[in-house]
């Protein structure tokens, strides 16, 4: 019988995963990560619906302690990134570095076994052309994913199945229900793992952080206001600045070594191109000459033309063909060829 270690969340999406493969005639273990301590998602509630999944389908459940990993890789990553004045994008990097990693590192050398799956939704095919594993976008494009999965190795698109990815999230829930999952009704989760578990990204961050109290200047260093730590902001910011301005004023520029934030009109928080480092080429190898392609500069965007430039050392210049609003440092910047991810990176600081 074919083997899988399915990661679960204790959500209905990696659920019904499970059920999927488990009906399928997959000999299914049910893995664990415990990423973080307290209550929620991640934490001992969805530990306990995972087991309880795991109880009612019958097949074996274990948990793997990685909360120091998760710790460094997220954690740290994060409080570090903020306090430099970017906006780290946790999800990718918690991914890569700490789900799909270890969990095929623990399924091959622990349980023998070279497939693991998660209910995310996203779609990976084999091209014999060119013999790289391709990350496609869920046919469900609200609940797509594959922003978050471009940082995945070949190796490890190799080893993953996604079960959901030729679903509407409708289907997983009427799935879930048909087969009586205990965790069909259980509400979405909205935000960051975080965010949840804290309340807000301010909350998190200000159990790492102290206030700093500083100056927020415009371009020409007048003094228009106070703000109580670079942390708390992001390039693009609107709302929140406590500022009474004639036009509507933006977050432009993150000073964190002079502790300041830095605000302007639309325009100056519109750029025409950025440079993108960490690049991880997905379902193409990286190319010589530029390419065309659509690129998203953050989760929730419209994808847009633009043309990708290679760069030395695993980075690129993208070259939008509309300037794009708010590009935020630290955020991952993905290509498409349409559902296809071609690449993607870690938007690189520009001021
Ligand atoms: N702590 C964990 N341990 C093992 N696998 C996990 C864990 N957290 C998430 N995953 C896997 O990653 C997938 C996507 O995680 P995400 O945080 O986006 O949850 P989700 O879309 O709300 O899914 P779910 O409904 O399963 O919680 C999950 O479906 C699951 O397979």
């Amino acid at each position: 019988m074919k083997k899988v270690v399915v990661g679960l969340s204790g959500g209905v999406d990696s659920s019904t995963a499970a059920a999927i493969l488990h009906h399928q005639g997959y000999e299914v273990i049910g893995l664990t990560l415990w990423l973080m301590k307290g209550k929620g998602q991640c934490c001992s509630e969805g530990m306990i619906d995972a087991a309880e999944l795991c109880e009612q389908l019958g097949v074996p459940h274990q948990v793997v302690d990685i909360r120091d990993l998760f710790q460094t890789h997220i954690v740290d990553y994060l409080v570090t990134g903020y306090s430099a004045g970017i906006t780290p994008l946790p999800c990718s990097q918690c991914n890569k570095t700490v789900k799909f990693g270890p969990m095929v590192q623990y399924a091959r050398e622990e349980l023998g076994c070279d497939r693991i799956a998660t209910g995310h939704y996203a779609r990976i095919s084999y091209d014999e052309a060119t013999g790289r594993y391709q990350l496609l976008r869920a046919v469900d494009r609200n609940k797509d994913q594959s922003y978050f999965l471009y940082d995945l190795s070949q190796d490890l698109l190799a080893a993953t199945i996604f079960p959901l990815g030729e679903l509407e999230k409708t289907d997983t829930r009427r799935i879930a229900t048909e087969y009586g999952l205990k965790t069909a009704d259980k509400p979405e989760s909205q935000d960051l793992c975080l965010v949840e578990s804290n309340g807000s990204m301010r909350a998190f961050l200000d159990k790492y952080l102290a206030p700093k109290t500083g100056d927020i200047v415009d371009v020409t260093g007048k003094i228009l206001g106070q703000h109580d730590g670079v942390h708390h902001y992001t390039i693009g910011q609107r709302k929140g600045l406590g500022i009474a301005a004639a036009e509507p004023l933006y977050v432009i520029e993150l000073d964190a070594e002079n502790n300041k934030v830095v605000v302007g009109d639309r325009t100056k928080v519109t750029q025409p191109e950025c440079t993108v480092g960490r690049v991880n080429w997905v379902s193409i190898a990286e190319p010589s000459t530029p390419i065309h392609a659509q690129v998203q500069i953050r989760y929730r965007s419209t994808a847009t033309p633009v043309t990708v430039i290679p760069l030395e050392n695993s980075r690129v210049r993208l070259v939008f063909d509309e300037p794009q609003f708010s590009i935020t440092p630290g955020q991952a910047a993905v290509w498409y060829d349409g559902e296809k991810v071609l690449g993607g990176g870690i938007i690189e600081q520009f001021s």
